[in-house]
């Protein structure tokens, strides 16, 4: 694997080429294959991205979305990431896309997951486009330190589809795709924004341990390129 560091002047630079790129490889996944699936963070920094995007030029009728992970709350709740997907991205010509959440109304987390495991096994397989976000702890998806389904839910040899996690990081309980989910996507992107965040992850590339910084997963051995697309 490869990973490439972009650099942008500032955050609106960045979410104009990354929402570009990313319409790009939708649009390149739909002429090759009739259709496009793409899995998305949530947290604070992709609302911009998301808002370029939602109004890009794609058959967006032939896109599918889900998240790479999710809050065991309901879509209303305002930590939720599927709300923020429904508020930022869902929008415009966007609007058209399917979306599948990560989230749904049973009594555990762990029915939802297996929902959301079987709802989403005809899409990301590999995913066309994964867009990952990172914490300043190091998670990525939630893929926390102390989470206690790290281990399992990073291993290379996990499961494709969806599981629960919980950490003292992590607020509620969650809901990510594991590892292997993820790292095959036809075009992996971390999408990070400040100075902090730069500095974190110039700690996650000086070393090795997942358990302290899961992110470095994805910096040492996902099978695709990761492309890091960053701005002060
Ligand atoms: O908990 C989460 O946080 C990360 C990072 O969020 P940010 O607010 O620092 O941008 C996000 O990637 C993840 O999807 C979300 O559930």
């Amino acid at each position: 694997m490869v990973v490439r560091l972009h650099s942008f002047s500032d955050t609106q630079v960045l979410a104009t080429r990354l929402a570009s790129d990313v319409a790009q490889h939708l649009a390149d996944a739909i002429s090759a294959r009739g259709m496009a699936s793409m899995a998305v963070s949530g947290g604070s920094t992709p609302k911009r991205l998301f808002e370029m995007l939602s109004v890009a030029e794609i058959d967006w009728s032939k896109v599918t979305i889900t998240l790479v992970d999710e809050r065991f709350v309901a879509a209303d709740n305002p930590r939720s990431n599927h709300l923020l997907v429904a508020t930022h991205l869902l929008q415009n010509k966007a609007a058209a896309a399917t979306f599948l959440p990560l989230y749904h109304d049973v009594a555990s987390a762990l029915q939802a997951a297996a929902i959301a495991t079987e709802k989403t096994e005809d899409i990301g397989n590999p995913f066309d486009v994964v867009i990952l976000g990172m914490g300043t702890d190091g998670h990525t998806a939630s893929f926390f330190p102390g989470g206690n389904h790290l281990a399992r839910a990073i291993a290379p040899d996990a499961p494709r589809g969806v599981m629960t996690m919980e950490a003292d990081g992590a607020g509620e309980e969650r809901l990510t795709f594991t590892y292997p989910s993820l790292a095959d996507a036809r075009f992996l992107v971390l999408h990070i924004e400040g100075d902090g965040k730069r500095a974190v992850l110039e700690q996650a590339e000086a070393g090795t341990d997942e358990t302290e910084m899961p992110i470095r997963a994805m910096l040492n051995r996902a099978p695709s390129d990761l492309d890091i697309y960053w701005a002060p």
